[in-house]
């Protein structure tokens, strides 16, 4: 198969401190986006035999094609999420791919700073679950504009009045720390055709963190506006022990208790080695 994909495409869509290159774009990320894009085909079908079967109208509006991506903080999630957009829009079908980060539905910083979790940004109780959820489901019914909120980082806060619209996808892309959580209902990794859980070992994506940590101070931290804009003058050794104990405290604790143990839950595990490239994949055929 031809690569659609050019080197400087390749650079817009890496995140800061990831190394995927143009073989690794070949070996893994191309077959898995041809794979996606046969199943998408035939759970459309699959859809069509469900209406046919109910004697309803073929409705002409499709079912969008649900794909969750999942692992740790600072894992690679959005890099991962970004090429296979670009990679299932660029089959000869040319299906829309729209993507969205589950970060949008965090609770609003007073919201979190009201119930007393703060620290606790990333955990499950700190997103509106009921919302992504609603959010979800909207564009899988096939409602021709939904919207979601969106997060930034700079603020660490939800942005007011700024929204991502979705507009009747084939396929949705949804990305974020905890998207495989099972929920005490039915909760939005139900609503998943296909789920990627991006994986490395706990040590090596603490040194990955560290790592951005001390990169973002050149870079995000550096904007005035930014709320981590005290730690960009930080030496390299006081930026490190900061980023070590917010990992100890926050990101680790989450990946433990609640990240890890849905990795079973994924169609697909993306592993990567401490240099971050990709060392094994493993494909859920059940
Ligand atoms: N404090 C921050 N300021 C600015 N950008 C950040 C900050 N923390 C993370 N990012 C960026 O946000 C994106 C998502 O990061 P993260 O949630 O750790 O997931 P992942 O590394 O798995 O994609 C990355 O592109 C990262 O570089
Ligand atoms: C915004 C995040 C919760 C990730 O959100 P996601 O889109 O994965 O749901 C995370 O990147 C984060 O900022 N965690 C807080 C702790 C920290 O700053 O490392």
């Amino acid at each position: 198969m031809p690569l659609p994909l050019s080197e400087t495409e390749l650079d817009a869509l890496r995140g800061l401190g990831e190394q995927v290159d143009l073989a690794e774009v070949a070996d893994v990320y191309l077959p898995l986006s041809r794979l996606i894009n046969l199943q998408v085909a035939t759970r459309q079908r699959l859809h069509e035999t469900t209406t046919t079967f109910l004697g309803e109208q073929s409705r002409r509006s499709k079912t969008p094609f649900v794909i969750g991506i999942a692992g740790s903080v600072a894992v690679g999630k959005s890099t991962t999420a970004r090429i296979l957009r670009t990679l299932l829009a660029r089959w000869p079908d040319h299906p829309r791919v729209d993507l969205v980060t589950t970060d949008g539905f965090l609770h609003p910083r007073a919201e979190l700073v009201r119930r007393g979790i703060m620290h606790r940004k990333g955990f499950p109780e700190s997103y509106d679950r009921r919302a992504l959820l609603r959010f979800v489901t909207e564009v899988k019914s096939g409602a021709p504009e939904v919207s979601a909120p969106v997060y930034s980082h700079v603020a660490y806060d939800i942005v007011p009045g700024e929204e991502n619209v979705v507009r009747s996808p084939d396929i949705l892309i949804v990305e974020g720390l905890n998207v495989l959580q099972p929920g005490p209902s039915l909760a939005v990794s139900d609503l998943f055709d296909f789920s990627i859980y991006v994986d490395a070992h706990t040590e090596h994506i603490e040194q990955w963190y560290v790592e951005r940590f001390l990169a973002l101070r050149h870079t995000a931290f550096a904007d005035p506006g930014s709320h981590f804009h005290h730690f960009a003058g930080l030496s390299d050794e006081d930026a490190r022990a900061e980023a070590r104990h917010l990992w100890r405290t926050i990101n680790e604790p989450n990946l433990v208790d609640n990240i890890l143990p849905t990795r079973p839950r994924a169609t697909l595990v993306l592993r990567k080695d401490i240099d971050h490239s990709i060392n094994r994949v493993r494909l859920r055929k059940l």
